[in-house]
């Protein structure tokens, strides 16, 4: 399993989503997508999907470029809010669709799914709430088991008992017939544990790509008095510091792989690790951040 862009490059209008993306993911893996509002994420899946044709640059899938190809949508399945379905077909009926188009979708485990989260397969895809249709969309998207599947933000509106269960069978069903998938989201709650990599996409083109452990390791967060955190902090590059009570501050710094952070023995420093989505927050955040913002905005008051 191999998916490749090379310079790509997306516009709408004026916008350019992306902006010279070269990317490139093979092996059965579960691999994180990430990145600010706008930075090119959905963009990239609905290429990599052949839903969308690249306004430049190269894609391919399977070594094929899956615009307008047949084999690519037999193969690859994205699942994402604006899924539409014929409104005359019940549930039932969609996952009888399904099975007829993927070769390796498996209805009867779609069925118990559905059946455990309550949604009942006699209901239109419309009638479903926000969380139910986005449950519905993630169990045929599991179910459907193509060999690239991509889920664009698939834990929207799902309360929190439904997204632990969806991510394991997530899980389960992958360690069982492992594949290619794509999982791209800004809750990152649950979902970070299970990505072996990461892709984190910035203003339309790639800023990291590697193993989601080691990019984990690279950060780590320090706290205690503001002056103890200053000092720590100067010797390292600092992504965010910031003041917390008065005369505490925290600050997440870059670690060098195999290093260890010293701190001084009584100066009150705690060093913690750093979830994924504070990383690469912390990474691409503007120069200043939001306390920068607010000073500039209300200074001249
Ligand atoms: N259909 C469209 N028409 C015009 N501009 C679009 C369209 N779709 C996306 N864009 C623009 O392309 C850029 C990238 O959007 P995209 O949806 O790919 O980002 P994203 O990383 O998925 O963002 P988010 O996390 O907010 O969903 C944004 O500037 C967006 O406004």
């Amino acid at each position: 399993m191999e998916v490749t862009f090379q310079q790509v490059v997306r516009q709408y209008g004026k916008t350019e989503a992306l902006s010279g993306l070269t990317l490139n993911l093979d092996g059965d893996k579960i691999i994180g997508i990430l990145g600010r509002n706008g930075a090119g994420k959905s963009t990239a899946l609905q290429i990599a999907a052949g839903h969308l044709k690249p306004s430049g640059g190269k894609v391919s899938i399977f070594g094929e470029n899956p615009f307008n190809s047949l084999f690519a949508s037999a193969n690859t399945l994205l699942v994402h809010e604006g899924m539409s379905f014929p409104p005359a077909l019940r549930l039932n009926a969609i996952l009888g669709e399904m099975e007829r188009a993927y070769p390796s979708f498996d209805k009867k485990l779609a069925r118990s799914l559905l059946e455990h989260f309550g949604i009942p397969d006699n209901a239109f895809h419309i009638q479903l709430s926000k969380g139910m249709k986005n449950t519905f969309n993630m169990v045929a998207g599991i179910a459907a088991r193509t060999p690239l599947t991509m889920f664009d933000e698939p834990l929207n509106g799902m309360d929190a008992g439904v997204r632990s269960d969806l991510l394991q069978v997530l899980l389960k069903d992958y360690i069982a017939r492992p594949r290619m998938i794509l999982l791209s989201g800004h809750q990152l709650e649950g979902m970070e544990d299970l990505f072996e990599e990461v892709v984190i996409l910035h203003q339309g083109r790639l800023l990291h790509h590697g193993n989601a452990d080691e990019f984990k390791e690279g950060f780590a967060r320090i706290s205690g008095p503001a002056s103890e955190v200053r000092r720590a902090a100067s010797k390292v590059q600092v992504l965010e510091l910031h003041e917390t009570l008065p005369g505490m501050a925290e600050a997440i710094i870059m670690v060098q792989p195999g290093t260890t952070l010293f701190m001084n023995e009584g100066s009150g420093l705690k060093s913690t690790s750093v979830s994924l989505g504070d990383a690469y927050v912390a990474m691409t955040r503007k120069k200043g951040g939001i306390d920068r913002v607010y000073a500039d905005a209300t200074d001249s008051r």
